[in-house]
């Protein structure tokens, strides 16, 4: 589904990846963890094309994403959605305006400029996909009112509201209290059991990744230093991370 080659990408004199390959399979739940610094979200932010790499190539479903021109690029992200900061949504609406108007990236360009309004099919899914992240009683909440945890989950939500088929989200939990950390992992977890989603999560947080991926990407020294299906990390395998 997604082949990254050969990523390369420096700030200033300072490599930060020096060459990372990696390949996602669909329906894979990937963690990618690594000491802070290592690279993790700037590696996310290639992947995506928030950012462009040095040299190397990203390739989403046959398409090279490096070498691309807007159009593609556009049409392309459509089939993957990134959750960030919950800077994203807007705090004034409820929960279900944000998931319903998301919805919107699946427009097409046209209908897109010319304002097209969900339908009320499009509404009903909203709330289906409010209640997959556990939401359904603060549908009609404003996102403000709402935690940090539950405003990750609404971005889980209009994610799927997008159709997304690929989410990247870059450490979702940091911050969190853990309760609301295992709340958004499960959710993750429950995607990704569906088969219909593929995930990749930068954690900081090992015991996380541990805990809920099926794929475990370590990253030092600016390259892969670990790809293991998930399960308890040997001391060794912590040690490479350092
Ligand atoms: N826009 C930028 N300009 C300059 N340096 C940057 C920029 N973004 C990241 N860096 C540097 O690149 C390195 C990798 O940063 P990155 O955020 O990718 O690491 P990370 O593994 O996600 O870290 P953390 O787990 O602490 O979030 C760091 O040394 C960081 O200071």
């Amino acid at each position: 589904m997604l082949i990254v080659n050969n990523l390369v990408k420096s700030y200033g004199d300072t490599p930060v990846l020096k060459g990372v390959d990696l390949e996602v399979n669909r329906g894979d739940f990937v963690a990618i963890i690594g000491g802070s610094g290592s690279g993790k979200s700037t590696l996310l932010r290639c992947m995506v094309g928030k950012e462009r790499p040095d040299g190397g190539d990203v390739v989403m479903n046959g398409v090279n994403l490096t070498q691309s021109n807007w159009w593609t690029r556009w049409e392309a992200s459509k089939d993957w959605s990134v959750i960030g900061s919950t800077d994203q949504l807007n705090g004034r609406r409820t929960a279900f305006r944000n998931v319903v108007t998301g919805r919107f990236r699946q427009f097409s360009f046209w209908r897109q400029l010319i304002g097209g309004k969900p339908s009320e099919e499009e509404h009903v899914r909203a709330m289906d996909y409010l209640e997959q992240v556990g939401l359904l009683d603060k549908a009609l909440q404003k996102v403000e009112k709402l935690s940090g945890g539950e405003k990750q989950r609404v971005l889980i939500a209009r994610a799927l509201s997008q159709g997304a088929k690929l989410i990247v989200a870059d450490d979702p939990v940091v911050g969190l209290d853990p309760i609301n950390a295992e709340k958004i992992m499960e959710s993750f977890k429950e995607l990704y059991r569906r088969e219909t989603v593929t995930v990749v999560c930068a954690l900081q947080n090992i015991e996380m990744a541990e805990k809920y991926a099926s794929r475990i990407v370590g990253i030092a020294d600016g390259r892969v230093a670990l790809d293991i299906r998930a399960r308890r990390l040997t001391a060794a395998e912590r040690n490479k991370l350092l």
